[in-house]
């Protein structure tokens, strides 16, 4: 198994602003090698300075595919969503150009809107250019929580998406899989802070997938894994 390859950086900001420089130019590469560039996003706190950075970038949006890794089962407009992080952050200015593919749908609970989230999934650019993951300190990535009724689910199925009920967390998710998530030309992962790292040296050293959700990025060979850490 290769290892990582680490990016370390003394503070949050300049991770964030490297992390978009790399992004952008991953997807101008795509844009130039087939036309479209696709990349999934996760929410939470951490991908906010990079989303900011990266909306500024001079991409040729109109060709750029952006969907989320996961999303809490509230309304658009909730604090919560991850929908609504990317609409603020990302999808302004230029980049509003960009075609966002929501997970969250009309359906009234995440396992009622799976199927129809599943249909709209089959129709992305797979593999995916870039699938950016964060890390909960429970070792969770994406909404595959650690201890959660669907996590077999979600690191053996073929769906590209699963609906996901955290054991310790807000709101139902909707989730991609752990086969999704490696259907992906890289996987670029942000680790802010002393704790998150600590999981993630421990989530390198060994253990396994039930208990740390993460290893099931950072212990394959099928895709590159970049590292974003911060203090
Ligand atoms: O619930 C979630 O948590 C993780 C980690 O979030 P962070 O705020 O600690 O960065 C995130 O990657 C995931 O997308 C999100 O829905």
């Amino acid at each position: 198994m290769s290892r990582p390859i680490e990016h370390v950086f003394a503070d949050g900001a300049a991770a964030a602003e490297n992390l978009a420089r790399r992004i952008g130019a991953v997807l101008g590469e795509a844009i130039a090698a087939r036309g479209v560039a696709g990349i999934a996003l996760s929410g939470g706190q951490s991908p906010r300075p990079v989303l900011e950075a990266l909306s500024g970038l001079p991409l040729d949006w109109g060709k750029v595919v952006v969907t989320l890794v996961d999303e809490r089962w509230v309304a658009p407009d909730h604090a919560d969503s991850n929908e609504r992080l990317i609409r603020e952050t990302l999808l302004t200015g230029a980049a509003a150009k960009a075609r966002f593919v929501a997970m969250k749908n009309d359906a009234g609970d995440a396992y009622a809107g799976a199927a129809a989230c599943e249909a709209v999934f089959a129709a992305l650019p797979w593999p995916l250019d870039i699938v950016l993951l964060g890390m909960g300190e429970d070792g969770h990535t994406a909404s595959l929580f650690p201890q959660a009724r669907e996590l077999a689910e979600g690191l053996s199925t073929q769906a590209r998406v699963l609906a996901m009920t955290p054991p310790a967390a807000p709101h139902q998710r909707m989730t991609l899989s752990a086969g999704a998530i490696v259907d992906s030309r890289h996987i670029f992962l942000q680790i802010g802070g002393a704790a998150k790292k600590a999981v993630y040296d421990r989530a390198l050293a060994g253990g396994s997938v039930e208990e740390l959700p993460i290893r099931l990025a950072l212990c394959q060979d099928k895709v590159p894994v970049e590292v974003w850490i911060s203090d």
